[in-house]
């Protein structure tokens, strides 16, 4: 239907050739990858490695220097997307001198949330990250750990249909982080696309296939199992450095 969102099997994301320069620093380099509809891709590498700068440019946030990138048929960056991509960046984009519900609402305009869906998604949103209680105090009072909470409940607000999260349980602890996971997998399983960068292995285990990054290049990619296997390795850690990758 004109104007209407893409099927599911429209929202993939594909890179092809992506440079990135910075002056003179090639940050990334020739990277090619697909992620297909409804999959929960893991990009995988240690600091510096180039995954943030990566997944701004998918979201649309930077530009690659060479190549392009395309999500849900578009070729980004275009600004009409913001409203059909949740992006919730390492640093939080919150507004501290508001209070979290008053950065949700803002959000929910923002991305034309129409008013009456409104209040129920930002109830489900803050259960969801188990904000509930905290809905009306100012961030500024928030912890670390709290505010990348709402960072993620704000990328999730407009029901995106591709989600790209960078490092998004950074400061959580082991049984939110959990949930959050199981949460990740059914928006997967019920057709979001999901692209998450992590340090922790226990979490790109339980991607569907992960992209490994070294020094702005794409060293390996495929499901775990796949990756251990081709490796002879036990764990994803193992695997990584067994293609070349440097402990993060
Ligand atoms: N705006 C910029 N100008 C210059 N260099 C940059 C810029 N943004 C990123 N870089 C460089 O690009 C490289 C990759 O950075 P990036 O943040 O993408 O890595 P990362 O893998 O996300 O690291 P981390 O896990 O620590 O977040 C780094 O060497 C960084 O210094």
């Amino acid at each position: 239907m004109p104007g209407q969102e893409g099927r599911t099997e429209e929202w993939g994301i594909q890179v092809s050739h992506v440079d990135r320069r910075f002056g003179k620093k090639m940050v990334l380099q020739d990277i090619s990858l697909e992620v297909k509809p409804a999959e929960v891709f893991g990009l995988l590498g240690p600091s510096g490695s180039g995954k943030t700068t990566l997944v701004k440019i998918i979201a649309g946030i930077d530009e690659a220097t060479r190549g392009t990138v395309v999500v849900g048929g578009v070729q980004m960056p275009r600004i009409d997307m913001l409203g059909k991509i949740g992006y919730m960046a390492q640093s939080d984009a919150l507004y501290t001198d508001l209070t979290a519900k008053e950065n949700l609402d803002f959000f929910a305009s923002l991305f034309g949330l129409p008013s009456k869906q409104r209040k129920r998604r930002i109830e489900e949103v803050m259960e969801l990250v188990n904000l509930t209680d905290s809905m009306k105090k100012l961030v500024s009072a928030y912890s670390g750990g709290m505010k990348r909470r709402l960072s993620l409940a704000i990328a999730l607000l407009h029901r995106p249909r591709v989600l790209i999260l960078d490092e998004p349980t950074v400061g959580i602890d082991p049984a939110l982080r959990a949930s959050i996971w199981n949460e990740l997998r059914a928006m997967g399983r019920a057709g979001t696309t999901i692209l998450v960068t992590t340090h922790v292995m226990d979490e790109a285990e339980k991607c569907d296939r992960l992209g490994m990054l070294r020094d702005g290049r794409l060293i390996a990619v495929g499901t775990p199992d796949e990756l251990k296997a081709h490796t002879h390795s036990a764990t994803i850690e193992e695997a990584f450095l067994a293609y070349g990758g440097v402990r993060g």
